[in-house]
Order: structure tokens, then sequence, then C-alpha cells
């Protein structure tokens, strides 16, 4: 039994739910609550002023490499240091309870990182996993910029599946909006922000064992 409420909006869960089946995506406006962003996003801004973010790369393991032509942000991932975070973790948690219950999608584990995009930073069209090695199922994205002005750059921009040229949707990164979407299927981007940008990226794990090596996370 959880004790508190959900610091997120119950209600958006049959929407956040059909939109993964009928499109593969989802996009909820106030999706979490504004004290749980505002601590969240105090955290990640103090690690920011104290340089204590680590500049993210692509590929993992041993293809690990940084590639500012591809993705300029810098990270922290989520080690359960603070309340905030634990109570985001609780909350994806439960997410994650939800959509093995709805899609039977076997879902084990979550992982998440801050993310911190200075100005001109961006993150090239991605997938977040590959087919048939799909260690990562469904991405998820809470963004937690108090105020975010019209031409403040740094959306999201989500492209169909079946046309990857094809935009579908952009997302503006203010705080409380929460996106989730499949990680194989749906090509995405972040376009250059001119303000820093703060958000925490998190991915929904299945266990895919190759050739007999259990799976590493990140
Ligand atoms: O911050 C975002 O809007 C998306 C970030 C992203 O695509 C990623 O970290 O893989
Ligand atoms: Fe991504």
């Amino acid at each position: 039994m959880i004790a508190t409420p959900l610091p997120w909006d119950t209600e958006a869960l049959p929407k956040l739910v059909d939109g993964l089946v009928e499109r593969g995506w989802f996009v909820g406006k106030s999706f979490i609550e504004t004290d749980l962003c505002r601590a969240l996003y105090d955290e990640l801004m103090t690690r920011a002023e104290h340089d204590a973010l680590a500049a993210a790369g692509i590929g993992r393991g041993e293809d690990h490499s940084l590639r500012r032509d591809i993705r300029g942000d810098a990270i922290h991932w989520l080690d359960r240091e603070s309340l905030p975070q634990r109570q985001y973790l609780a909350a994806m948690e439960v997410l994650q309870r939800e959509l093995n219950q709805a899609l039977y999608l076997g879902l084990f584990e979550f992982e998440a990182h801050f993310a911190h995009y200075p100005p001109g930073a961006f993150y090239k069209k991605h997938l977040d996993s590959f087919r048939g090695r799909a260690n990562r199922v469904v991405s998820t994205v809470l963004y937690l910029n108090p105020d975010w002005p019209l031409d403040g750059g740094g959306e999201m921009a989500l492209y169909d599946t079946d046309h990857p040229e094809r935009e579908v949707a952009r997302v503006r990164p203010e705080t409380g909006t929460f996106a989730c979407f499949l990680s194989d299927s749906v090509p995405h981007e972040v376009l250059p922000t001119r303000l820093p940008r703060a958000s925490i990226a998190g991915w929904f794990r299945r266990n895919t064992s190759l050739g007999g090596l259990i799976d590493p996370a990140r």
C-alpha cells in the first residue's frame, strides 16, 4: 500500500496506455506534481552549478563514446540519494506495474538520468533501442523547466514510426510535462535549446540476455 497520494495525474493513465497502443507515444501536460518537479529541478541545477554532471555519450558498455555533434547534454544517473529522486522512482514503479498489467510488457527495471542541456545543445534524431535487441522498451522524459518561453527552443520532436521523416508532435520542455514512447520504434530529437534545459530521461527495461551474458543497465 502507498501511504501518500501519487505525485501524478492518475486520470491521465488510461490515456497514456491508449497512446502507447494506438500511436506508440503519449504526452501529458501537468502529469507530475509541481512541487516534486521543483525539487528535482533544484537538485539538477545545483549539480549543474557545481560541475557535478558528466558529459553524456552514445552507445553502451565498450561502445560508449562522446559525440558533441550528436548530443550535447550533461547527465547524472538517479541513485536514490535524495527524497525527490525516491519519490519520482516510486511513481515510475507504479507506472511500470500499470504498463505490465495493461500491456503485458514484462518490464522489470527502470533506469533514469537527470539531463542538463546548456544553451546551443541538442540531441540529433535517434531511436533509444534497436529492434531485436530491445532491452529498453518504453522511454520516458519528465521536463523540469519553470516558465519556458515560447522562443526558448529545446522542444522534443517525435516522428512517425513508419515515416520517420514525418514529424507527429513537438513537446515544449515545460515543468510537469511527461512524455513516453516505444523505445525501438519512435524516432525523436531534441531541437537546439536557447536556454539551459532541465529534464529526466528514463527507460523501462526488459531483461534480455545475449549469448549467456547478462545485459547490463546503461
Ligand atoms: O530530453 C528529451 O526531450 C529527450 C532526450 C532523449 O532523447 C534521450 O536522452 O535519449
Ligand atoms: Fe532518446
